[in-house]
């Protein structure tokens, strides 16, 4: 990993045809509604940072991770690349609760609220929707303008 690369969790939970998202009380995408994550940290692989988070951030408890993605996000004028790994909850305990970071509640999965999103997740969801796994580039200007993007349906992740 090189040192300018930033390793970050997106954890999705779904039921029946509702999404779980929350909305970002603080921090980086104050404001919006998004899935659960944060940084990995050292001593933690990839799933297990994605465990930690969803638990902090929404008190539900994975018991069934899957990764469904990989996004990577650069700024301009900013040298960190920050890659995403995307997660679906297949199993998880527990109730969401509200968090210092995270307000979450159920959107039915035709009323996504996108307008309120980062802008990327209109062009991924519906893959994510479909079950179709992806691997996705976004180039931001600002946090509000992609400049360009590539986004491809994959087979395997690693
Ligand atoms: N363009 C984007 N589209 C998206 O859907 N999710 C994004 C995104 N860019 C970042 N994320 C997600 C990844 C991760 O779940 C979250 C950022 O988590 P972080 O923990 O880094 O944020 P914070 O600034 O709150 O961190 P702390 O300083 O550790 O509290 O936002």
């Amino acid at each position: 990993m090189s040192t300018n690369q930033k390793i970050l969790t997106l954890v999705m939970v779904r039921k029946a045809n509702a999404i779980l998202l929350g909305l970002k009380k603080r921090g980086f995408g104050e404001g919006k509604w998004n899935g659960f994550g944060g940084k990995v940290e050292n001593d933690e692989t990839v799933a297990e940072g994605a465990i930690r988070e969803l638990e902090e951030e929404s008190g539900l408890v994975a018991k069934c991770l899957k990764k469904v993605g990989i996004l990577e996000f650069e700024f301009v004028g900013n040298p960190i690349v920050l890659e995403v790994h995307v997660f679906d909850v297949l199993q998880y305990e527990g109730e969401p609760v509200e968090t210092e970071e995270m307000q979450p509640q159920w959107f039915p999965e035709d009323s996504v609220p996108y307008e309120k999103m980062w802008p990327d997740d209109i062009l991924w969801y519906p893959l994510y929707l479909k079950g179709i796994k992806f691997k996705g580039y976004f180039l931001y200007q600002g946090h509000d303008t992609i400049l360009k993007y590539t986004l491809t349906q994959v087979d395997h992740l690693p």
